[in-house]
């Protein structure tokens, strides 16, 4: 398998991009464990973890480097099946990648096809499903989106690491999925860029009602963006805390931040690392 048809494997949502969301719940997880054979034997990576996410949620999990966040993300993306319990989506256990979901990897470097435009790489997924003028025009859309408009013609490797990390955004927008996943989506750009983004990704869930799930190390981030953020902590890594945060939207890069409710969230999520 060549990697452009491998990308299409684990992602089908980029070949069959449909429907809205049903009601209801987008993901339950029951008893989930993760253990992966390495050389050394056994590890346990993930251990009992048990959540729903309602249909249009967005929840930011946070938690110190190697407690398994990723590795959750690959059980819900079903790039990797749980060792025990069940993963489930819209109320179907997760046996492969399923056709709501895409997902956002951290590697973006990889996941870009060097041999093809940002603007061919954007419009990747919809290829198949949507006549060219539609799909320039969902392109275009979704490169304003990342601030990237005028450099659609370019190749990727001609792009900043943080410019390829928005293209790789731009690609998963142009789906309007359904259910985003995200790793750590923000994390090589500067602050600036950063803000943007985070605004531009709510204004897509506003539009989109898209239910979103992405991993991030910047608490505020988490809190920003979040109407739950969850904890996952220890060895193997459980989730040890999900926090309702408390703030209305739309939300304002500075005076949100400056709102009590936004206070006490970060200094809940402080104390529940800081006990790891
Ligand atoms: N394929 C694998 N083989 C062996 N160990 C693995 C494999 N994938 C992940 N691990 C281990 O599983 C643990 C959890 O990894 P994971 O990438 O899920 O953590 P993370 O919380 O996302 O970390 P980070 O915040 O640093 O990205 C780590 O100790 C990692 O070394």
């Amino acid at each position: 398998m060549n990697q452009e048809e491998s990308l299409l494997e684990t992602n089908p949502s980029f070949a069959d991009n449909h429907g809205d969301a049903p009601e209801g719940l987008a993901f339950d997880l029951a008893g989930v464990s993760v253990d992966l054979a390495t050389e050394g034997g056994k590890l346990s990576i993930l251990q009992d973890v048990n959540f729903a996410m309602k249909t249009g949620e967005i929840v930011g999990i946070v938690g110190r480097s190697g407690t398994g966040k990723t590795t959750l993300l690959r059980v819900l993306g079903g790039l990797l099946a749980p060792t025990s319990g069940v993963a489930r989506v819209y109320g179907q256990a997760i046996d492969g990648p399923p056709a709501t979901v895409v997902t956002v990897f951290q590697d973006y470097g990889n996941a870009l096809l060097p041999w093809r435009t940002v603007a061919r790489n954007v419009g990747l997924g919809l290829e198949r499903t949507m006549s060219k003028a539609e799909r320039e025009a969902r392109v275009d859309e979704a490169l304003k989106m990342v601030g990237l408009h005028s450099r659609g013609n370019e190749f990727p490797w001609r792009l900043s690491g943080g410019m390829q990390q928005r293209v790789q955004i731009a690609r998963a927008l142009a789906m309007r999925p359904r259910i985003l996943l995200m790793d750590e989506p923000f994390g090589a750009l500067d602050a600036m860029t950063k803000a943007a983004l985070q605004d531009e990704l709510l204004k897509v869930k506003e539009q989109t009602g898209a239910t979103i799930l992405f991993i991030t190390h910047d608490m505020d981030e988490a809190v920003y963006l979040s109407d739950r953020v969850f904890v996952i902590a220890g060895s193997p890594g459980t989730l040890t805390l999900q926090y309702d945060v408390d703030l209305a939207r739309p939300r304002h890069q500075i005076n949100t931040r400056e709102l009590p409710a936004y206070l006490a969230a970060r200094h809940e999520l402080a104390l529940a690392l800081e006990v790891e």
